[in-house]
């Protein structure tokens, strides 16, 4: 074919090749169509299963879970649009997701989609991969471990439990108004986790219910990042660009917590050096980074380091440990059988004879447990396995792959492919948890010498498995026994008739609505 050929008959092939393309992509788009269209997922022609995740994306973690029921299995492939391409896998099989998070984790790690969703999340462990995350990983690790941490993890929780909890809920008893108890979930676990992370007391949860910058940028952070997960990139990366709706509101809580959290730094540096001891995570990293032995010496700019990793503490306690409690209180309220087990395990603690000598805590109102008294607390931990197991506060991971692989049922993964492990859906399926699946029965948990089952690990996963696991996750124990004993031993917690609890579109797992209670003094 000569030159002036080509030439002269460009404007037939201008007319034609659209045409062509369009016949390609329809006779693609039917063959997807028709390949995979089935009662559990619409594939629609050119969009794939694009219009049915985006009409259920504000209710992904119970559509996934329908998806999985209706088709009978654990795996089950998202298409996107036919151009650009996007894949998703998304399962919730218990071989594939211990395959993913620890037999073969190096195939999957985080990935770059996943640190642009998250981009406000910088430089911390959430974002990182492979020797950068392995050097913030053994840090964080050394600071949860350390024996002085996890004293001050007990101190703060009972302190933040006796001076603000207990005092506001014996105020809205006594007013005898209805609360919104995620809110005062959300406002305690916002106190526990500052004083944890940067050793001071905010006092969020306090009866005049203050305003926080901090945790309303985290509020604001968190809707503008779930619209990310569920929008195509190239939309929300536009609306980042001109600065407008939720992309704006994301860049003003980001700059915002940034802000508070360096303004914290420099507050605690000026502590450290008039000669002020403190065992909380910030002072741990901020002595670490300047001493030139420590593993992090070495890391560069680490200014932004140190603010991106206590921002990354800040999130990933805060909004668990919200989401841990809000939904724990809501199952025990309506299970009034767990209720009086709970009790009647408090009150066996309460009145033990060493106890009482201490604290006389059976004559007096309100009775706080400490640490020694949690460690006891068999079947209040129980509960708070099976309330995880049913609502896991991160409902979903998402992981990349490096190199083509078969997981263990069978599914191909290839580069490209984004992984979805719906671990909200895991304790939904009767053939992984048995037909009693969806009911709250911490005696799962319980073997017959009264002991903790930790077996079922192989099936749970709300704090992640293998070297990802949750490094917070034995002081979120603390952290959340503590609140539930001291609440239930003291208070009557009663949810409003008719209140409609539902899951809200959120990254973390919260409720749309909230949870209204009623509040009754309690007198074991
Ligand atoms: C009920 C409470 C909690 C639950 C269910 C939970 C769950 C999880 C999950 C699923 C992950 C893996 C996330 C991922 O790979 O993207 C994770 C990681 C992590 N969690 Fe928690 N978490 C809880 C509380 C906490 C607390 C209180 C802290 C500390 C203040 C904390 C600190 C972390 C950190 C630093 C990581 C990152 C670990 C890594 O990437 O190596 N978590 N958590």
């Amino acid at each position: 074919m000569d030159t002036e050929y080509i030439i002269s008959s460009c404007p037939s092939t201008l007319k034609v090749f659209p045409a062509i393309f369009c016949i390609f992509l329809g006779l693609f788009s039917l063959q997807l169509y028709f390949r995979n269209t089935s009662k559990a997922i619409t594939y629609w022609i050119f969009f794939g299963t694009i219009p049915s995740l985006v009409w259920n994306s504000n209710r992904l973690s119970e559509w996934f879970s329908e998806v999985f029921g209706l088709l009978g299995k654990d795996s089950f492939y998202l298409d996107g649009p036919v151009f650009p391409k996007l894949r998703y896998l998304v399962t919730c099989h218990p071989q594939n997701i211990e395959y993913i998070l620890k037999t073969n984790f190096n195939n999957f790690p985080k990935g770059e989609d996943f640190r642009e969703v998250f981009d406000i999340l910088g430089d911390g462990i959430f974002n990182a991969d492979s020797d950068r995350w392995r050097l913030q990983r053994k840090m964080a690790h050394a600071g949860f471990a350390s024996r002085e941490f996890k004293t001050l993890v007990s101190n703060t929780s009972q302190k933040v439990v006796e001076e603000q909890l207990v005092p506001f809920l014996a105020h809205v008893a006594e007013q005898g108004f209805s609360v919104d108890f995620q809110n005062v979930c959300s406002r305690i676990a916002f106190d526990i986790t500052v004083s944890v992370i940067f050793g001071r007391y905010e006092n969020y949860l306090s009866i005049e219910l203050p305003s926080h910058e901090l945790a309303e940028a985290g509020d604001d952070a968190q809707e503008a990042i779930l619209y990310r997960h569920t929008q195509p990139k190239f939309l929300w990366k536009l609306m980042r660009m001109i600065g407008i709706g939720t992309e704006k509101k994301l860049k003003k809580a980001h700059k915002s917590a940034q802000k508070f959290i360096e303004d914290y730094i420099t507050q605690k540096r000026n502590d450290l050096l008039a000669g002020v001891t403190t065992y909380d995570l910030l002072s741990t990293y901020i002595k670490a980074l300047e001493d030139e032995t420590s593993v992090v010496s070495s890391l560069p700019k680490k200014d932004i380091f140190l603010r991106d990793e206590m921002i990354n503490f800040w999130v990933a306690g805060r909004d668990t440990i919200t989401s841990g409690l809000t939904w724990f209180f809501w199952l025990v309220s309506k299970t009034p059988a767990v209720e009086t087990k709970i009790l009647e395990e408090l009150k066996l603690v309460s009145s033990s004879s060493n106890r009482e000598q201490e604290t006389g805590c059976t004559d007096k109102w309100p009775c706080i447990f400490d640490t020694e008294d949690l460690k006891g607390l068999v079947y209040l931990h129980a509960a708070f396995c099976e309330s995880l197991r049913l609502y896991p506060p991160l409902p979903f991971n998402r992981k990349s792959v490096v190199e083509k692989d078969q997981l263990p049922d069978g599914s191909k993964v290839t580069p490209g492919l984004e992984i979805i492990l719906s671990f909200y859906s895991v304790g939904r399926m009767p053939w992984i948890w048995g037909e009693d699946c969806l009911e709250f029965k911490p005696e799962r948990w319980i073997a017959e010498n009264g002991k903790l089952i930790t077996e079922p690990t192989s099936k749970y996963f709300p704090f992640n498995i293998g070297p990802r696991t949750c490094v917070g996750k034995d002081i979120s124990f603390t952290q959340m026994k503590s609140v539930a004993a001291a609440v239930l031993f003291n208070f009557h917690v009663e949810v409003v008739k008719g209140h409609h609890v539902c899951v809200k579109p959120y990254v973390n797992l919260h409720m749309k609505n909230g949870l209204k209670v009623n509040i009754k003094k309690r007198s074991m």
